[in-house]
């Protein structure tokens, strides 16, 4: 009677193993970062991300059509501000003719069903390079709160169906519902980074923007004192279910690889949809490794973006979206 249970019978061809296979991987799992420029025809690809571009807004509306096309209904917005419109108090971040303003008309305008969400932090508004506003050599909360629902409350009104926090300010995610709710802006999404840690993959990222923290002695040289610290576990959940009480409709765990621990328990803990951020240090990563040749870039993105999935994500934002739609539809 040995073995009585012979596990490899599920695995024994791949019809049996599309049959039992757990996690499934479709274009509806995905939120599309883009980064947006001034000026026209630009497509400038960014050196620490291949294959991923800053668009000027003409290109940006070729690219969202071909986004929706390929059944991609979700974009996350990003602007590069020029130096010159750059100050301590993300002044810009509120002009209602601000470059944000102006992409989040031109992506309705060439695609009115595309879900449209807006990141919301001053550190590509900041001469620092910082989410909030700097004084006495940190990072003050809520004067930054501020600004940054002054903010969320112009991106509602340019058109975004969701803003993005990302700026771990505290109690932010209350004034920004409190804001739409008196403005009786019902619809407006949230979407919190809830769980964002001090990560250094965001390296890339910060190329994509310009945007990292300056170097001088008077500012904090990271973000430390606001994104989580990676060492630790219960703090997320606290954040998270903080942030759920204020009124966010989706939470996020961010970065997302080595962070899959974080999704799961949040998955756990909470009812309204997860969403991870797969972000620009892994993305680079893996294209480096597999321009080197030495990882296979199809097979270890798809085995990536399914673990995320398997990890508890409802949502991913990732830079490898339409490269896994793509392949998909091979
Ligand atoms: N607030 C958005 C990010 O910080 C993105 C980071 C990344 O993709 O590295
Ligand atoms: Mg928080």
């Amino acid at each position: 009677m040995y073995p009585i249970k012979r596990n490899r019978r599920l695995r024994t061809n791949q019809a049996i193993r599309s049959l039992v296979r757990e996690t499934i991987i479709s274009p509806n799992d995905f939120l599309v970062p883009l980064f947006v420029v001034e000026g026209k025809g630009v497509k400038e690809e960014i050196a620490s991300m291949p294959n991923y571009y800053r668009y000027s807004l003409d290109l940006l509306q070729e690219e969202v059509k071909e986004l929706w096309k390929l059944g991609l209904k979700s974009v996350l917005l990003f602007v590069k501000v020029p130096d010159n419109l750059k100050d301590n108090k993300g002044t810009e971040a509120i002009n209602p003719d601000g470059l944000m303003q102006r992409a989040i008309k031109a992506v309705k305008n060439a695609c009115p069903e595309m879900l449209v969400m807006t990141d919301v932090a001053l550190d590509p508004y900041s001469v620092y390079g910082h989410d909030g506003i700097i004084e006495n050599g940190k990072v003050i909360n809520d004067e930054s709160v501020e600004v940054l629902t002054e903010m969320s409350v112009s991106h509602i009104e340019a058109g975004a169906d969701f803003v993005a926090p990302s700026d771990m300010m505290d109690g932010r995610i209350l004034s920004i519902r409190e804001a739409f709710e008196d403005r009786e802006y019902t619809d407006a999404g949230i979407m919190s980074y809830s769980a964002k840690y001090a990560s250094a993959f965001y390296g890339p990222f910060r190329d994509a923007l310009d945007s990292a923290p300056v170097d001088s002695q008077d500012i904090p040289k990271d973000k430390k004192s606001y994104q989580m610290d990676y060492a630790n576990r219960f703090e997320a959940i606290r954040e998270t279910e903080m942030d759920i009480d204020e009124g966010a409709d989706i939470v996020m765990v961010k970065p997302g690889l080595c962070y899959l621990d974080i999704v799961r328990e949040i998955k756990n803990e909470v009812d309204v949809p997860v969403a991870v951020y797969q972000v620009s240090g892994e993305y680079a990563m893996l294209k480096a490794a597999a321009e080197k040749g030495w990882l296979d870039h199809d097979a270890v993105m798809m085995e990536q973006i399914t673990a995320i999935k398997r990890a508890g994500a409802d949502i991913i934002a990732s830079y490898f979206a339409k490269d896994v739609v793509k392949l998909l539809n091979q």
